[in-house]
């Protein structure tokens, strides 16, 4: 038997095809059926239970098993006594077979190792591209493909990144928005393509996730992207993210599996969302040098007292101090990124004229976003063969917090 595309409901699929095939008025509200899986880890040390629920106007299903290795049984679904006479009771559907090649016990085991208690793991309908598998406040925000943060929100469940208006969510570019990651390489610091290739690869969960403890409070995911390309170089980046309302932490960690030295740029390329650029100001960066990427990368040394925004900005900040404080005045926010074995942080905001030439950028969309990064550019860190970055002298590390 075969998962259908969610995970559950395998039944769905053939029942809406008999339909479709032997019954000349198709019930067209089964093409609308969300069936979803959740699974609930409730103890670390024995079974997560699974939870498959199926979702639609007129009928609920909700089944649950304490033993995910032994739920092969199709479970009958029955109308909800709420849904009138329009949902008659359809077949059966079960969890069973495997999905993306692991079988239910597998699955269990991955959750286990990188679950909390209490934690639900969700398996995205676009599992191909999202975080599936992850703790449920995670699942949607995380993208696996680039690795990437697309949404972190506030107590009042207000969207803190920025995402472009006409962002193209579809390989192979990476995505205009939420939190890119520039490794190798950043921007054209080297040979490599602009900003390196982690931010446009397909990255997997970490099933051996860094042995730092998980965030107090927050939900977390492991990612990984693993690179053993003839010619290049040959790594393992590992990305620990953690979100809760109001504070958002990445953890890099990178290990070079070459048996050749590694040394890499990096940026993590944060898009703020903002109220409007021309009432922003950054604090933590008066007084240092930096290279203008707009002036052939010149060095400069930075005479305001805080960073305030008229025009079009690219700026590569110094040995920055590990915190930086990013002021919106009409929101009443602050964000504060700190980072930790980053020295560097870049400013950029592309202003009017580049958003234009950008094909997935709205024009307007510059007023609304600052990209403040954490990022490791001027002095590239360097691997021995097989040598790791890693916590906690030499971690990665950028938290922000929003007051
Ligand atoms: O459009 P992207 O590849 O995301 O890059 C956006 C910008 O990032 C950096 O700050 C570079 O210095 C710019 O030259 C580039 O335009």
């Amino acid at each position: 038997m075969k998962f259908d595309e969610v995970g559950v409901g395998h039944v769905c699929r053939r029942q809406r095809k008999s339909m479709i095939e032997g019954d000349k008025s198709p019930h067209p509200w089964l093409t609308r059926v969300r069936p979803l899986l959740s699974i609930v880890l409730h103890n670390k040390s024995s079974r997560v239970s699974v939870k498959a629920s199926l979702i639609h106007p007129h009928f609920e299903y909700n089944s649950t098993s304490a033993d995910p290795t032994n739920i092969s049984q199709p479970k009958t679904i029955l109308p909800n006594s709420s849904s009138g006479n329009l949902a008659p009771a359809f077949g059966s559907m079960g969890i069973c077979g495997k999905r993306d090649g692991r079988s239910i016990a597998q699955l269990h085991s991955q959750i286990v190792k990188t679950g909390r208690s209490g934690d639900t793991f969700f398996v995205s309908k676009l599992s191909n591209l999202y975080a599936k598998y992850a703790p449920i406040e995670v699942a949607r925000k995380v993208l696996l493909y680039g690795g990437q943060v697309v949404s972190w929100k506030n107590e009042r469940r207000e969207e803190l990144l920025f995402m472009g208006s006409k962002a193209i969510r579809k390989p192979p570019k990476a995505i205009r928005g939420g939190i890119p990651i520039c490794f190798p390489q950043f921007a054209n610091f080297g040979s490599l393509e602009h900003h390196g290739f982690a931010r446009n690869r397909l990255w997997s969960l970490d099933s051996s996730p860094s042995p730092l403890p998980p965030a107090n409070q927050q939900s977390s995911v492991d990612l990984i992207l693993q690179v053993y390309r003839r010619g290049s170089p040959k790594f393992e980046l590992r990305l620990r993210i953690s979100l809760s309302a109001g504070k958002l932490t990445l953890i890099p960690r990178v290990r070079n599996t070459d048996n050749k030295a590694f040394s890499f740029t990096f940026a993590l390329r944060n898009y703020l969302s903002v109220s409007d650029i021309s009432e922003v100001r950054v604090e933590g960066l008066e007084t240092l040098d930096y290279f203008d990427n707009l002036l052939h990368r010149e060095r400069y040394t930075e005479q305001a007292d805080a960073i305030t925004f008229d025009g079009e900005i690219d700026r590569v900040y110094l040995s920055t101090p590990t915190k930086i404080a990013i002021i919106d005045h009409e929101k009443k926010r602050t964000f504060v990124m700190r980072k930790e074995g980053m020295r560097d942080a870049v400013v950029w905001n592309p202003w009017d004229k580049k958003a234009k030439a950008l094909s997935d950028l709205g024009d307007e969309d510059y007023k609304t976003m600052l990209c403040v990064d954490s990022a490791a550019v001027e002095t590239p860190i360097g691997l021995k063969p097989f040598e790791e970055v890693e916590g906690p002298s030499r971690a990665l590390c950028c938290i922000f917090k929003l007051f």
